[in-house]
């Protein structure tokens, strides 16, 4: 896989895999940038710095947590592979012969860390992927409560988002991937340890990444392997143009809702952690035209769930679909 070297603000490059597509920049702008206000109000991406939003969790590190996180039991996902492809396990049976490609544990964060420690080339590749709650340390506690809640409830409140729903502790090493899917919430998204790098596709662009039914258990993840794409298939993938931003610790990336996104672990920035802030989106006040491209993939996702439900049967619904508009909408 050919890769290219690539840094931020001039520091201590590192290499990135190279795709079939053109990557753009995502904008990098301090939050002090009235820009910023600009870019979320259009739902665009945007890498903030100086938010200062988790500086109170800089210091997470693996000794730290595995002292701090109690003794709850945490995700885990455990993959054969780097990939971390997410799978919904109650729509596993609408589809015939569904394998998870990923198993799903649950462990103590001192047993996942002495895995971690003691992994093997050959071993698979662990992800902890846990909502933070009430049964972590106080410490962890203390830290949390140090997040710059004013600055990040001050941009809920500005952007008329919806309720927080959740902050997802991700700890994961280098090379940890999770494949190109789109989410149905607003995201901060904060990177504590380590580096990720984001390719995002618009909205816009759902025509390109052909995502699974809405019955499957990989909906809204892209069926495409950007690794190897299959272009008889996703003949539209070939016109998918991504934009691209690797966060370091300190960094904030507001990842609009309905955005596709991959996600990967730098090779050579060593463990990562990163913490999410989830938000339900806002109301929609006025409809106006045109509708934009977000409102499209939720019309979309809603004609498709009332097919389903209409149809009852998963089996039905490509012929349905199939025949609604295949040589009639050309
Ligand atoms: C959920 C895992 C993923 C992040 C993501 O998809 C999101 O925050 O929406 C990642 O960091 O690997
Ligand atoms: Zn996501």
């Amino acid at each position: 896989m050919a890769t290219r070297k690539a840094e931020i603000n001039g520091k201590r490059p590192f290499r990135l895999k190279e795709y079939t597509f053109s990557c753009e920049d995502v904008p990098r702008l301090s939050c002090t940038d009235p820009e910023v206000d600009r870019l979320i109000s259009n739902e665009q991406p945007v890498v903030i710095t100086d938010t200062n939003l988790v500086s109170s969790a800089l210091h997470w590190d693996l000794d730290y947590l595995g002292k701090n996180m109690g003794d709850g039991m945490f995700t885990v996902y455990s993959s054969h592979t780097n990939k971390f492809k997410y799978f919904d396990d109650k729509k596993g049976n609408n589809v015939k012969n569904f394998r998870e490609p990923m198993r799903h544990l649950d462990m103590t964060f001192q047993d996942f860390a002495k895995r971690l420690c003691n992994k093997k080339p050959e071993d698979e590749s662990l992800y902890m992927q846990q909502t933070l709650n009430d049964s972590v340390g106080r410490r962890i506690v203390v830290d949390f409560l140090g997040f710059n809640w004013n600055w990040i409830t001050e941009q809920q409140k500005k952007h008329n988002w919806g309720q927080l729903t959740a902050n997802l502790l991700l700890v994961g090493t280098e090379e940890n991937i999770t494949p190109s899917h789109y989410d149905e919430q607003q995201n901060f998204f904060a990177q504590i340890k380590g580096k990720k790098r984001f390719i995002l596709f618009p909205p816009s662009q759902f025509g390109c990444l052909y995502p699974y039914p809405i019955y499957h258990p990989h909906d809204r993840q892209s069926q495409v392997d950007f690794d190897d794409p299959d272009f008889e298939k996703f003949p539209e993938f070939k016109k998918a143009a991504a934009l691209e931003a690797v966060v370091g610790p300190g960094d904030v990336l507001y990842l609009p809702t309905y955005w596709w996104h991959q996600v990967e672990c730098v090779q050579g920035t060593g463990l990562n952690i990163s913490v999410t802030f989830w938000y339900k989106c806002g109301p929609t006040d006025k409809i106006e035209y045109p509708l934009k491209p977000q409102q499209k993939v939720a019309m979309m996702r809603n004609i498709e769930k009332m097919i389903n439900q209409a149809l009852n049967d998963p089996k039905e619904v490509p012929e349905f679909m199939q025949n609604m508009v295949l040589g009639r909408y050309t």
